[in-house]
């Protein structure tokens, strides 16, 4: 039985603005949940303000369009900074190893970031936020800065991941196709105070992408 978490009550203003107001959304737990969103309508703001939440506050992990490594630290004390309180020196060994394992960059361990290339730095990031224990993941546009060859072969790795970890991940895009590829729920939202304007399950559409794609770029064109 799928089992959703309801995040309610969202509600922001910038001086005269009103972006949102009393918003209120679920996502299905263990599931990648995209919402999709033209550029400029509130998508950040909803994530932090997601992160904000009391009851989510311990409990989420975030990644951003970049990546935020740590300049000083190598890929490993960089995944071992954010775990260092919660483990203890040998698990975090092991959980280390793993997500570097998990991400196919166990070779970069001893590099830092800036003799990295932008899309191994973004598996370093991702490993980082699936080694931090939580059970939310919040990503705001993270495959945005890479070409398209990096972008599809971490969304596959991605993927396998969610599949394993069982994380609930809430993803933001303005990129319909990046929401159809990673998202198995998605919402478009638009307007001010925002409200959701569609919804869809992608294994409704198993059979027929091509029809989904169509649906889903209507609804984006016409915001
Ligand atoms: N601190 C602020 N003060 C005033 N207005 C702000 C502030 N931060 C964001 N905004 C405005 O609120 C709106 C939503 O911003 P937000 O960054 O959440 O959008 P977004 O959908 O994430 O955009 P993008 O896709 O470009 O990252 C924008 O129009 C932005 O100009």
């Amino acid at each position: 039985m799928e089992e959703r978490i309801k995040i309610v009550g969202i509600n922001k203003r910038y001086s005269q603005r009103e972006l949102y107001n009393n918003f209120n959304i679920e996502v299905v737990k263990g599931k990648v949940t995209c919402i999709l969103g033209k550029s400029g309508c509130g998508k950040t703001t909803l994530l932090n303000l997601i992160c904000d939440k009391e009851e989510f506050k311990e409990d989420v992990s975030y990644i951003f369009q970049e990546d935020r490594l740590i300049p000083w630290l190598n890929v490993y004390k960089n995944i071992e900074f954010v775990i260092a309180k919660k483990y203890k020196k040998q698990q975090r060994k092991k959980i280390i190893e793993k997500h570097l394992n998990m991400l196919n960059i166990e070779k970069y361990a001893n590099y830092y970031p800036e003799q990295l290339s932008g899309g191994i730095r973004q598996r370093v990031d991702i490993g980082r936020a699936f080694a931090y224990p939580c059970n939310i993941l919040l990503m705001d546009e993270p495959f945005k800065s890479l070409d398209i060859k990096t972008r599809n072969d971490i969304i596959t790795d991605f993927k396998e991941l969610i599949a394993k970890e069982e994380k609930t991940v809430i993803l933001v895009t303005h990129d319909v196709e990046e929401a159809i590829s990673l998202g198995q729920y998605i919402y478009i939202i638009g307007d001010e105070p925002v409200r959701i304007l569609n919804y869809y399950e992608v294994s409704n559409y198993k059979n027929d992408i091509g029809t989904l794609i169509k649906y889903i770029s209507q609804d984006y064109n016409s915001i």
